[in-house]
């Protein structure tokens, strides 16, 4: 009898410990579980006698084939041999895999435990079908171990995998395991299919499933626990419904292939709708900039709330608006706020912006870092250079400064120009290729933008690249600028995903939308005779952001008009209070839009810089995002299955 074709997706891993199964009765559950559409079992009994274990099994297998679903033993051989079941599941500690294939035959199922890459290579070497990567999160059962990888962790031995020289390794089949459950799912599985930012040939090794234990067994409804979390696998995740580009963006169908180089007309639409619109933009942002952020929110056209309760932000999430999360004087107490908005946000698929202010200046920024990374997906990361060397830390990929003969710089204090001091950008050794090979492999890695700022900014979804050289030096020399772009970002993200013309545009187009209106109106300002330095510069700034918006709408008035017969003439703002200025028309000249100042450079073939690598090892950061904290929602979810949070929530509380 030849192998059974497995599907891996949703994978059941018993547990019949008190804490997690109560007194309820395990074949029943199994067959709950069964019915709400489980894809595979694990039979996993620790503590039993072989009697009960040869018992139990047979049951369950019963169960099983009437669904022709396998069932595998956990370490077992004896137990799977005597039942003639699909499989085994082997541990570290268990029968090495060899001994049990020679016991088994090659027509059953072995799955192997590994969370290093020796022992994904060694598995697969001894001829194992599956792998089980993990663990994953910290759980009850599993907490402060070295086998919690973290989703780094697991991307670590993906992209191992997908590099070797042999189908074999090349094609095994994975799943992931450790803490996964209905409110993680499906981020989990949105990380995990990123394209591997490393590989030549563009190729993804993804999980083919996740093993999960408590969120089924623990469930007092396993069967719809079951279809719950097969739906969820099945399903992308709200954030992504318009989203950055997807691995399979090189079809020909996909609206990111073939982009035109954008053009002021091209961009126009994103520039309009935030006046149209006139989106929330909810500000979790720092002490330093709130008054500021908010009239930068008003100026451009947007709806300004500064809110730091996370309590709130499930209301706010469903108004439509756009999120920034900016943890510049971030506390403890905060991140578990933000902590909450990021899911309330992802949840609805509403933008969420990320600003890791002064992530490269200390531990504990790059812990809270780590935090908020483990936290959600964001549409667009933004950050000057340092900030975003952190980040690509956080992503699990080490930074190599070639500045620094080969050693590696840790915790994103980098770029060249060394540990980050205060939150400003501070002077830079890399390249603009270098910089734009890093933004692309974070973005490509995390699927969404990244914009590096500076003089230059760079920004990239991981597929299209921009430099943009607007701006003026002035904006470095003010507090908040690069936060206050945060602002306007979100804000612009939310009015493009409220607008039916700008919403099939990719994020990279609004976010080059934003960055134009912000720094166009900073070289505005920056020229009049009124402003002597950065002092003065502040409020000409906020005065031009609003001129700029009001003469977009105003340029696109005219150029609707300009098929009637009446309309090819000067016009004039006659309401500009409020969202939407309106037009007077005059007989003479039109007026020009202030986008062709734009000096945007799409950069089209970005060098392999070899600055960022794929850590052979866990980094401290990766282990810190191992530690999926619990929220006291999740803690409910949670309620019956978990047990108790992991230790490191102590530390956010
Ligand atoms: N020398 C410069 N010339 C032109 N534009 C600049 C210059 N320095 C900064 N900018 C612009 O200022 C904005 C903020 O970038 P910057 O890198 O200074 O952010 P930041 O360090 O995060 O700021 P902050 O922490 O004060 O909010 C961006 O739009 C960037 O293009
Ligand atoms: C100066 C400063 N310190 C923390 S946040 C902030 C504002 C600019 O990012």
């Amino acid at each position: 009898m030849g192998k059974p074709d497995v599907d891996y997706s949703i994978y059941l891993v018993t547990d019949s410990t008190e804490a997690i199964l109560g007194k309820r009765d395990l074949g029943k559950v199994v067959e709950q579980a069964l019915e709400g559409g489980v894809t595979l079992v694990q039979y996993r009994d620790k503590t039993s006698d072989t009697g009960h274990l040869i018992y139990t099994a047979r049951t369950l297998h019963r169960a099983c084939k009437a669904r022709n679903i396998p069932l595998i033993i956990n370490d077992r051989v004896d137990v799977a041999l005597e039942i003639d079941c699909e499989g085994v599941h082997l541990g570290q500690d268990d029968m090495d895999i060899a001994s049990a294939r020679r016991l088994l035959g090659p027509s059953k199922i072995i799955g192997a435990t590994v969370s290093t890459l020796s022992q994904a290579r060694i598995a697969v070497d001894r001829g194992a079908d599956y792998l089980g990567i993990g663990t994953l999160y910290a759980t009850s059962t599993k907490k402060n171990t070295k086998e919690i990888i973290g989703i780094n962790g697991i991307r670590k031995i993906l992209h191992f995998l997908s590099v070797q020289e042999d189908a074999a390794a090349r094609e095994i089949k994975t799943v992931c395991i450790g803490g996964i459950n209905a409110s993680n799912l499906q981020l989990i599985k949105h990380q995990l299919y990123a394209p591997d930012p490393f590989s030549q040939r563009g190729i993804t090794k993804t999980i083919d499933g996740v093993a999960i234990v408590s969120a089924i067994m623990g469930s007092l409804t396993p069967k719809a626990s079951s279809e719950h979390l097969t739906h969820l696998f099945h399903t992308p995740p709200p954030f992504s419904t318009i989203l950055s580009p997807s691995p399979s963006s090189s079809s020909s169908s996909s609206p990111y292939t073939n982009k035109p180089t954008p053009t002021p007309t091209t961009l126009l639409p994103s520039i309009l709708s935030v006046p149209t619109h006139n989106p929330l933009s909810h500000n979790m942002t720092n002490l330093v900039v709130q008054n500021f952020a908010a009239s930068i929110a008003l100026s451009i056209g947007a709806s300004p709330i500064m809110s730091t309760n996370g309590l709130e932000a499930s209301d706010l999430a469903n108004l439509h608006g756009g999120l920034v999360i900016n943890m510049g004087t971030a506390t403890p107490e905060a991140l578990h706020n933000h902590r909450l908005a990021i899911r309330a946000y992802n949840g609805v698929g509403g933008p969420i912006v990320l600003d890791p202010v002064g992530a490269g200046a200390t531990g504990a920024r790059r812990e809270a870092l780590g935090f908020l990374v483990a936290s959600g997906w964001f549409s667009v990361v933004k950050g000057n250079e340092s900030e975003i060397l952190a980040v690509a830390q956080a992503s699990g990929l080490s930074f190599t400064s070639s500045y620094s003969s080969g050693s590696r710089i840790s915790g994103g204090g980098g770029g060249g120009g060394g540990q980050q001091r205060g939150v400003d950008s501070g002077s830079s050794s890399l390249s603009l290729l270098e910089k734009a090979y890093i933004v692309k492999k974070i973005a490509s890695r995390e699927r969404n933008v990244v914009l590096m700022t500076g003089a230059v900014d760079v920004l990239s979804d991981g597929h299209t690249t921009y430099a943009v050289r607007n701006g003026h030096a002035y904006l470095g020399m003010i507090t908040g600028s690069g936060c206050t772009l945060g602002t306007t970002i979100s804000a612009y993200l939310a009015a493009a995903r409220m607008d039916r013309k700008v919403r099939r545009q990719s994020d990279i187009n609004t976010v080059l939308s934003t960055i134009l209106h912000y720094e166009i109106a900073a070289e505005r300002a920056a020229s009049l005779s009124s402003v002597h330095g950065p002092g003065t510069f502040v409020p000409a700034f906020i005065d031009a952001l609003y001129q700029l918006r009001v003469e977009a709408v105003r340029y696109a008035d005219a150029e609707r008009g300009a098929g009637d017969d009446d309309a090819d003439g000067d016009i004039e703002t006659y309401a500009d209070e409020g969202c939407k200025a309106g037009v007077r028309r005059y007989p003479g000249t039109k007026p020009s839009l202030w986008l062709e100042a734009m000096r945007v450079e799409p950069l089209n073939s970005i060098p392999d810089a070899g600055l960022l690598h794929e850590e052979v090892g866990l980094t401290d950061m990766d282990r810190e995002i191992a530690y999926e904290v619990k929220t006291d929602a999740d803690a409910d979810a949670d309620a019956d299955m978990e047990g108790e949070d992991v230790p490191e929530a102590e530390k956010y509380y």
